[in-house]
């Protein structure tokens, strides 16, 4: 079975082709910058890499344009389209109608359409995608499968703000989470690496990419997460805040700032990059640092210290910790995040191995020592294969049914 997955941002659209037969990645492509004057695009295949610049209106024309060259004889995968079998679409916000994927029919995009409102960013390019696939693959299942759904086992004690009741019931303002299918993935691969059941772990997963968010998963089980009604909540991010005093937004309205201008500041113009004044780039973070550029050192300072802060606090309510996982663009690659984080730490148990977390760098594995009370683990995240494999068991419950 293959399987085309889809990750459709406001002006990008990121897709692959999966053998299911291997789960091997065939083809993996990105198109940037749509709707700008000039996009990028790029795909790689086995051994063909395609790049080119050239503008792409709209994310059809993206889709389009990623369906011509995966069946590209030269840089492509496939002979056809009808070689698709399914195709999966990851879905930002769920709502708390979704706790799992689901089959996309016309109901289930008229409840994606409802849960925009919650997710303005995120959800409306996630449509775009679904309808333009539709649209060119009209005889081919499509999935959805949702940022939310792994967090819907948090308990209400969790999930709840301090806020009036009638809040939630009127506009469901609640703590929903993100990046659940990243957590997700990591914390079974991690029990396997770890050799342990997952039903006998606490495990705080650390998904460190653009944006962050960590997951306190009891036994399999998410009980917390630091995203929060959006994924602007929580941790310190590439360019957004994280956790502020609500009242700065009141304050900075109240000073003439509109809506969508505090909106632009505090999901674009903040976290890393708003503290460095430089980059929401780690490897750019690092290389100030080492030139003694103080802002830079503010940034990461401030960036590992709410880590820190986050992971001791899901220690108390997890009632201990057996695994820390770290994941996605920094906690993959950025061995000084690591260490710094782990070091905070130290009263809790936790000792890196500073060899194997230099060894381990962009690998996976296990880079605490021998005698850590919690083991450190790097897994490598792969949203797009667990996309796939829920595609796979729901395409396959349907044509069993047929
Ligand atoms: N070698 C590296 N060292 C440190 N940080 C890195 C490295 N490679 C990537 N990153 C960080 O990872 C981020 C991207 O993470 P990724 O998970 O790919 O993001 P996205 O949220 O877009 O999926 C970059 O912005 C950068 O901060
Ligand atoms: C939900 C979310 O923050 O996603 P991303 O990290 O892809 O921006
Ligand atoms: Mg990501």
């Amino acid at each position: 079975m293959k399987i085309l997955v889809i990750n459709s941002g406001s002006s990008s659209l990121k897709y692959q082709i999966l053998e299911m037969e291997n789960e091997e990645c065939l083809v993996k492509g990105l198109v940037e910058r749509i709707g700008e004057e000039e996009s990028d695009i790029e795909q790689e295949s086995k051994e063909k890499e395609y790049k080119n610049i050239t503008k792409i209106n709209d994310h059809e024309e993206a889709l389009k344009k990623a369906m011509e060259l995966i069946t590209d004889p030269e840089y492509g995968c496939l002979k056809g389209l009808d070689e698709i079998d399914a195709v999966g679409h990851r879905v930002v916000h769920g709502g708390e109608k979704f706790f799992s994927s689901v089959l996309i029919d016309e109901e289930v995009i008229k409840a994606i359409e409802e849960n925009s409102d919650l997710a303005p960013l995120h959800n409306p390019p996630n449509l775009v995608g679904i309808r333009a696939a539709k649209k060119l693959l009209p005889k081919v299942p499509q999935v959805a499968v949702f940022d939310t759904s792994f967090h819907h086992s948090m308990p209400e004690k969790a999930y709840m703000y301090g806020l009036p009741y009638e809040l939630y019931q009127k506009y469901k303002i609640r703590r929903y989470g993100f990046h659940g299918t990243s957590h997700r993935y990591v914390s079974q691969k991690a029990s396997e690496i770890l050799r342990k059941d997952i039903k006998e772990l606490k495990m705080t997963t650390a998904h460190l990419g653009n944006g962050a968010s960590l997951a306190a998963i009891d036994r399999g089980k998410v009980v917390d997460t630091s995203m929060g009604f959006t994924p602007l909540e929580g941790l310190i991010m590439g360019t957004r805040s994280g956790d502020i005093d609500p009242s700065i937004v009141l304050f900075l309205t109240r000073k003439g700032y509109s809506v969508d201008e505090v909106d632009d500041l505090l999901n674009k113009r903040s976290g890393v990059y708003g503290l460095s004044e430089m980059s929401n780039d780690m490897r750019d973070i690092r290389k100030g640092i080492e030139n003694g550029d103080k802002k830079a050192k503010l940034a990461y300072d401030v960036y590992v210290y709410r880590l820190a802060k986050y992971i001791g606090s899901y220690i108390t309510i997890l009632k201990g910790l057996d695994a820390l996982v770290f994941t996605a663009g920094v906690g993959e690659n950025d061995e000084h995040v690591r260490m710094d984080v782990c070091d905070y730490l130290d009263f809790f148990g936790v000792k890196i191995d500073k060899e194997k977390n230099t060894l381990l760098n962009r690998k996976e594995g296990i880079i605490s020592t021998s005698d850590s009370d919690v083991d450190v683990l790097i897994v490598k995240t792969n949203e797009e294969l667990m996309i796939a494999q829920d595609t796979k068991i729901i395409v396959e419950e349907l044509s069993s049914k047929q």
